[in-house]
């Protein structure tokens, strides 16, 4: 007898301040097999990194951070469309959005989303989706 397992095609927004979009490239790249098999949704600038380090994955470019692609993420998470956000955030450096990432990660908490925002965690998202354990 066969048994079939379907994997999960993981929706996961991928987002990166600047200061911290080539350390995102690079953990994507460490995962890009987890990857491979998700579904992409990433701010302007993040997206178009991420697509020119790794052409061959799935990836939605949404509008600059800035200009509403924080926003445009939170929308998703309320219509229950992501099962993760791993956000690299730039602790350091003021933001003239500031509002909008608070609102992201504000959304995400209240609607129970699993949300890295450093590698550590991520590193434990990823394990997750590469186990489907959630
Ligand atoms: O500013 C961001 C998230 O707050 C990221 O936006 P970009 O990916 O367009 O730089």
């Amino acid at each position: 007898m066969s048994t079939s397992s379907s994997a999960k095609t993981y929706h996961v927004a991928l987002v990166a301040h600047d200061a911290c979009k080539s350390a995102l490239v690079d953990w994507v790249e460490a995962h890009v097999d987890t990857f491979r098999h998700a579904a992409i949704f990433s701010t302007g600038t993040t997206g178009s990194r991420l697509s020119k380090a790794m052409p061959d994955l799935s990836i939605v470019a949404l509008k600059s951070g800035p200009l509403g692609g924080d926003q445009q993420i939170g929308a998703m998470i309320c219509e229950e469309a992501l099962d993760a956000l791993i956000f690299f955030v730039d602790p350091l450096s003021p933001m003239p959005h500031d509002v909008d990432v608070k609102a992201l990660t504000r959304l995400a908490t209240v609607y129970d989303l699993p949300m890295a925002c450093s590698v550590a965690t991520a590193n434990l998202i990823a394990d997750a989706m590469r186990n489907q354990r959630f």
